[in-house]
């Protein structure tokens, strides 16, 4: 429960904006407890105990009984659901009601740590492509592994400033803005959000707003969705900026229909002569933080670009493999026979050949950190499979798998030794509830754990 008092200046704003009736409702909301959420991964089937009743306007969001100890629990390390605050998942409902084709190429510009870019991922499934940005580097390693852990293998992790995107005008077809803010919206879950904010900072949240929006407005094709994101209230960083985008670029407006009994407010504005929208979501109004979201159509006319075949494909460290290897690794691990691989340095990697040039492009502008599934390395003809591909959604065929219990799962995961009864010699799938955790290799006379160790649970 936040202890810091609620900025003055923020108190009178809010005050004009909603009233003193309905500023006070707000100011009673951020000093109750959050309601925590998560949001399940469609393709690791499980269902965790704690789940309450479903986050009304998302696919697979539900909000918990009590909070429980995620670290201690198995199935959030192997990726088979993401804590999300319950507004964000709002983001589900605008792309199912849109219709936005699975078979796109997304972009989430400011994706870490990755809760709306995993939601992404998901619609996109083994359909689609997704490009997860973040340009703090610290942040970006935050999003590569909860990337590696969800699993589809349909992401592009990458680490740039929005500007290093010029050269990718017309190359999305959806392009979603998170935008770093002042986080007023945050004000009930963290109290440093309120020490943090003052008008000053409002404004210059706003002007780095719109240099990430000069930037993001021109990277959607024709035909494809711009979504403009923020925890925070203010008109100044929402409205103002949805102004900003359409004077700057052709948007046509989309209005999303929502249940009333949701309590989402639109906000309707008129910009030479065309009504655009916006949905705010108030903590005493919804099961949620503060969020507030605006969704954006490119004209079909606007240019769009389709990458196309490159002779051969050259990039520093990320090199090609030619077909006949690529044919056997394929039959040796068990792989989709739709697969292209590359490799960086000794490891293999996977990768969606249907988005081969859309993503031997993309390595001509970005700074890549992760891509599809990596898969592994021989080290003198044996495949030394990569933890990154035992929690992928992939088949692991040829490999011998063990059902952990939970003290068991647990102890794997903070990386002990383990000692299992009649295990087979060789590479070990472990499992928890059929979910797989990583690997351990059975030497005979010792265990080797393969738990990434920088992953592994401190907590005892
Ligand atoms: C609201 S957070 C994103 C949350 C994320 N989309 C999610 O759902 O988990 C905004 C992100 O923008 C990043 N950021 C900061 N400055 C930026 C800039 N100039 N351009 C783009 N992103 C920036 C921050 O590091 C932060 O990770």
């Amino acid at each position: 429960m936040p202890e810091t008092r609620l900025p003055e200046a923020f108190e009178l704003r809010m005050k004009n904006f909603l009233g003193e009736d309905g500023f006070q409702k707000l100011a009673d909301s951020l000093e109750k407890e959050p309601n925590t959420s998560v949001r399940l991964n469609p393709f690791k089937k499980v269902q965790p105990e704690f789940l309450d009743k479903k986050v009304p306007w998302s696919n697979s969001g539900y909000f918990l009984k009590e909070r429980p100890s995620f670290t201690l629990d198995p199935l959030f390390h192997a990726g088979c659901y993401y804590v999300q605050e319950a507004s964000s998942m709002y983001i589900d409902h605008i792309l199912n009601q849109i219709k936005v084709p699975v078979e796109g190429v997304f972009l989430d510009l400011s994706a870490a740590p990755g809760g709306k870019a995993t939601l992404l991922s998901s619609y996109l499934g083994g359909n689609g492509f997704l490009v997860a940005n973040e340009v703090i580097k610290s942040r970006a390693n935050i999003l590569k592994e909860n990337i590696i852990k969800w699993g589809l293998g349909n992401t592009l992790v990458t680490q740039n400033d929005p500007e290093h995107f010029s050269g990718l005008e017309g190359f999305f077809d959806l392009v979603l803005v998170d935008a770093p803010c002042s986080g007023e919206g945050m004000f009930r879950k963290d109290p440093d959000a309120r020490s943090e904010w003052s008008p000053e900072n409002v404004s210059l949240c706003a002007l780095r707003q719109e240099r990430i929006l000069d930037r993001a407005g021109g990277l959607v094709k024709g035909g494809g969705y711009l979504l403009y994101s923020t925890c925070t209230f203010n008109t100044q960083e929402n409205e103002e900026m949805l102004k900003f985008i359409c004077a700057e670029f052709d948007y046509e407006p989309v209005r999303i229909s929502n249940d009333p009994s949701w309590g989402i407010v639109e906000s309707e504005l008129e910009i030479d002569g065309k009504f655009y929208y916006g949905y705010r979501f108030y903590p005493h109004l919804v099961d949620g933080e503060g969020f507030f979201i605006t969704v954006l159509k490119r004209p079909e006319k606007a240019p769009s670009m389709a990458p196309k075949k490159t002779k051969d494909f050259k990039h520093p460290y990320i090199k090609s493999i030619g077909n006949q290897e690529c044919q056997n690794l394929i039959a040796k691990l068990g792989l989709p026979q739709e697969s292209i691989l590359y490799s960086v340095q000794e490891s293999y990697f996977w990768f969606n050949p249907t988005f081969q040039y859309s993503f031997e492009y993309l390595t001509r502008f970005l700074n890549i950190r992760y891509f599809g599934i990596e898969l592994g390395k021989f080290n003198k003809n044996q495949f030394i499979p990569n933890h990154e591909w035992a929690v992928s959604i992939f088949d692991k065929n040829g490999f011998e798998k063990f059902e952990l219990n939970k003290e068991q799962a647990l102890s794997f995961l903070r990386k002990e030794d383990i000692h299992l009864p009649d295990l087979h010699e060789g590479w070990i799938l472990v499992t928890f509830k059929d979910i797989p955790l990583g690997w351990l290799k059975n030497l005979g006379n010792r265990v080797n754990n393969y738990y990434p160790k920088e992953w592994r649970i401190r907590n005892k």
